[in-house]
């Protein structure tokens, strides 16, 4: 089979390596909208912007040409959408526009559609409304706990591929479960999906919380208060709570908050340290995908009637309406209930 990854960042990267690692050598197809990075990798054998210290199997094929990207696969091959929230949309309508027959198609992408506040699946369906041109193609969302870095060395690894589509669930198995790679299967979008961009916000959360000294029990406490949120939004959305107990929530959940490699949680001790958040941003060099989607999910909680006291204090830091100690203080404040 034939894959194609859509988009060179860290996850792309590192999905595009445990794919080429177990396919035919030219299998798999690494596209970048930068001829750059692409010439860069090629030289060096390493993704250095990206994925640094990690070689890249020789098996990986490097491709600059959109069309040529799309035009390799049949219907039986996958299309991997490898970027962040913000270019999937872009991204969907130029893969519609340019398919010639019905594609299998993923995105590894966590958060929410700021504004619209839809679901990575939703935005999908939206474009294909716009650009499918009556072909049907099938479609899905692989996430759960992966640091890049980690899948790129080739370290044990168990994500979740979410569709509607059993058929496409058994694609995806086939081009990266191997090795030290398991893939689970699930048909609940809605729970895998909100999973993945609520644990962003909450290991924001928790790295503001160890930043500011608070405390192991602090930890536990957004943790698991946390969760219950995530829980409660999921069950509004027409999803399964369950699924939030699985590797797409509470598994991805505990590997965000409390794993240094997160860019997430690097961004709460940042906050926590007194930095701004455009200086936070710059030095990262990458996606912090919850610093954009916490007030989406915040405003789909309130939309829905779903309390979520420490994902709406996110939302209040992050645009800077209140410090981090202040957010603290209100958290702790609120007047005492039940524990549901
Ligand atoms: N890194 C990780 O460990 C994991 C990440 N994810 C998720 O995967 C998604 C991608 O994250 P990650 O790879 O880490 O992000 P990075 O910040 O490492 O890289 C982002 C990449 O996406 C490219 N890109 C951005 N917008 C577009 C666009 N419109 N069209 C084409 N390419 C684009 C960037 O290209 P350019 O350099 O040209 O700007 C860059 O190569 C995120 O939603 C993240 O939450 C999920 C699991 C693990
Ligand atoms: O989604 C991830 C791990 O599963 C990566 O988390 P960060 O984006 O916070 O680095």
């Amino acid at each position: 089979m034939k894959v194609t990854l859509l988009g060179a960042g860290s996850w792309g990267t590192a999905m595009a390596a445990q794919a080429a690692r177990h396919l035919q050598s030219g299998d798999v197809c690494l596209w970048s909208r930068s001829a750059g990075q692409l010439e860069g990798i090629e030289k060096t054998g390493e993704n250095t912007a990206y994925l640094p210290k990690v070689l890249l199997p020789q098996e990986l094929r490097l491709e600059a040409d959109f069309q040529q990207a799309i035009e390799r696969l049949s219907a039986d091959d996958l299309l991997v959408i490898a970027t962040p929230m913000s270019g999937l949309s872009e991204t969907v309508a130029r893969v519609l526009d340019a398919a010639k027959h019905s594609l299998n198609i993923i995105w590894l992408c966590k958060g929410l559609e700021p504004i619209t506040t839809l679901l990575p699946h939703q935005v999908v369906e939206r474009e294909d409304r716009l650009h499918s041109r009556g072909l049907q193609h099938q479609y899905g969302v692989v996430s759960g706990p992966s640091f890049a870095q980690e899948v790129g060395s080739g370290m044990p690894c168990a994500l979740t591929v979410a569709s509607r589509s059993a058929d496409l669930c058994g694609i995806v198995q086939a081009a990266f479960h191997h090795g030290n790679m398991r893939i689970y299967a699930s048909d609940d979008l809605v729970g895998v999906e909100l999973g993945g961009a609520i644990k962003n916000v909450l290991a924001i959360a928790a790295g503001i919380g160890d930043g500011l000294d608070l405390g192991l029990n602090a930890r536990a406490a957004v943790l698991t208060r946390g969760l219950a949120e995530m829980m409660r939004l999921v069950k509004a959305a027409g999803g399964r709570p369950e699924t939030c107990m699985g590797l797409t929530g509470v598994g991805d959940l505990i590997l965000t908050a409390t794993g240094d490699l997160s860019r997430n949680r690097r961004v709460g001790l940042a906050l926590a340290a007194g930095k701004s958040l455009p200086e936070i941003l710059k030095s990262l060099g990458h996606v912090a995908e919850g610093v954009l989607c916490a007030s989406a999910v915040a405003d789909l909680a309130t939309r829905l009637g779903v309390e979520m006291p420490i994902t709406a204090m996110m939302g209040d830091v992050l645009s800077g309406k209140l410090a981090p100690d202040q957010a603290v203080k209100k958290l702790m404040g609120r007047d005492p209930t039940v524990e549901t």
